[in-house]
């Protein structure tokens, strides 16, 4: 059996949609499988904005913003469901989740206040909706399924925002509730992201979850594989949007996949690897609309990985936008010890991820999310020294298992990028990946020239692959 999760981009109209039915259909005739949804592409955001609105008092334009969710997903049924029964029967349910919605809306504006709660509350219809109308057009198109409120099985922890499973119940749930179903040859279509507290409070796993969503079901369904549909042709050389000319990989390690999703490549929410790793189950990485083209295979298989198809030096670059470097310089660290504690107990207080580091004798170098830095922390940083803020830098990191062994990579990493104006350096632990960090604006070249750099049409024809359709 498969787990298939198909993205937001993968589900957001209804030409997207079709092909997603005739995916699934082809998949169907070899053993049924589990589709795992996201929200049509935007939706989320959607709510986002409407809890905003709303928790801000603009009760009007949350209702508006309301008004399009409705709009948007009353087009999608129109186009994708014939039978005026079948129409009816779907847009009666998604009512129920609308007038929640809007109930919601008008509760958050007269209390005036939005907790990580009632914000999980909002994002949770994106899923419920896309997998309601979704389900409704698979079994109109003949393949018939199952749709399940993953409420029902993903129990999580109560860390709003940021859920994580409680393993054990997950695990029997999916055992009694889904595979069931699935051995009966019924394809399950149920929804990422979303999941609820042992007391039925609905939670989210953050933001980009459904890949989580959708490792953890094939860990605890002993799946063949787990396939992450998306929009591009698997995780490439770098992101396409950045550099047209980006390849396809065709194999990676896990180690690789998971440094490449924590540094950015945002094809892969950062935790689906654990799961899979933990299991050893293959994920495939897939173009939902060139369903023949290979994707990217991602396994510690040796055999697989044997011979050009791994080799290379660097596999992929990777970019993170909106961060922000912190410079901390103080005198007191000369010759002191705990000072770097002192230093992590304020990230550490403020609940806060520290992204790359670099120090020297007087000084700490670190970057986090731009939107993490508040007055509070800078008032906290500031006791411990000097602080300075640079907003609106991004880390560009390249990453390979092979860096590992390879003598001269900085040297041409740092040749190409010799015009970019680097702010930080910084080679990772796993020292499977160098990153630098840069401004924004100097992203593009110096991802441009770092891809000339290590993918010249020469040395990467045999490992990597033109995405199909260019
Ligand atoms: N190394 C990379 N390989 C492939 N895509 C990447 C990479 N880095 C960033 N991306 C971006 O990730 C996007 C897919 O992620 P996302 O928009 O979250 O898709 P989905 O809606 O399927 O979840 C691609 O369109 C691409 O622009
Ligand atoms: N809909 C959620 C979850 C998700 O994983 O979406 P996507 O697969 O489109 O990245 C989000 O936007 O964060």
């Amino acid at each position: 059996m498969v787990v298939m999760k198909f993205g937001g981009t993968s589900v957001g109209s209804a030409a997207a949609m079709r092909q997603v039915i005739a995916n699934v259909a082809e998949k169907k005739k070899s053993s049924a499988p589990l589709v795992v949804l996201s929200a049509c592409s935007g939706i989320t955001n959607k709510l986002i904005q409407i809890a905003d609105a709303a928790g801000s008092g603009c009760l009007e334009e949350a209702q508006q913003l309301v008004g399009e969710v409705r709009q948007f997903h009353l087009d999608l049924i129109g186009e994708l469901i014939e039978s005026e029964e079948l129409q009816q029967e779907v847009i009666a349910k998604i009512e129920v989740y609308l007038t929640r919605l809007e109930r919601l809306t008008e509760g958050i504006e007269i209390v005036g206040e939005l907790t990580e709660r009632s914000k999980d509350r909002f994002c949770s219809f994106g899923e419920l909706l896309s997998t309601s109308v979704f389900a409704a057009a698979l079994n109109e198109a003949g393949v018939s399924c199952k749709w399940i409120d993953v409420r029902t099985v993903m129990i999580t922890d109560d860390r709003f925002g940021f859920a994580r499973p409680l393993a054990e119940i997950c695990q029997k749930n999916t055992s009694e509730i889904i595979k069931p179903l699935l051995d009966a040859g019924t394809v399950v279509v149920t929804q990422g992201y979303i999941g609820a507290t042992e007391s039925g409070r609905t939670t989210t796993l953050g933001r980009g979850g459904s890949d989580l969503s959708a490792a953890l079901f094939g860990a605890w369904l002993h799946s063949e594989s787990i396939e992450i549909w998306t929009d591009v042709d698997g995780v490439m050389t770098t992101d396409p949007r950045i550099v047209p000319e980006a390849k396809s990989i065709r194999v990676m390690t896990f180690s690789e996949a998971a440094e490449l999703a924590y540094l950015g490549a945002k094809v892969l929410h950062p935790d689906t690897i654990a799961p899979a790793v933990q299991k050893n189950i293959p994920v495939y990485v897939l173009n939902t609309w060139h369903p023949d083209s290979k994707g990217t295979l991602i396994t510690n298989d040796p055999e697989l990985l044997a011979g050009k198809s791994h080799g290379g030096l660097v596999k992929s670059i990777a970019v993170k936008k909106a961060q922000a470097i912190l410079n901390i310089r103080s005198n007191r660290m000369f010759g002191r010890h705990g000072f770097m504690s002192e230093l992590f107990d304020v990230f550490e207080r403020f609940g806060i991820s520290v992204e790359m580091i670099s120090t020297s004798e007087v000084s700490v170098s670190l970057t986090v999310d731009d939107a993490v830095v508040s007055e509070p922390l800078i008032k906290a940083l500031g006791a411990l020294g000097e602080v300075e803020i640079e907003h609106k830098v991004a880390t560009v990191s390249v990453v390979g298992d092979n860096l590992r062994m390879s003598k001269g990579v900085a040297g041409r990493i740092f040749n190409s990028l010799r015009n970019v104006n680097l702010r930080m350096i910084s080679q990772g632990a796993s020292e499977i990946n160098v990153g630098v960090v840069v401004d924004e604006s100097d992203v593009q070249a110096a991802v441009a020239s770092l891809h000339c750099e290590f993918f010249a049409e020469s040395q990467c024809d045999a490992i990597f692959e033109k995405p199909a359709g260019s």
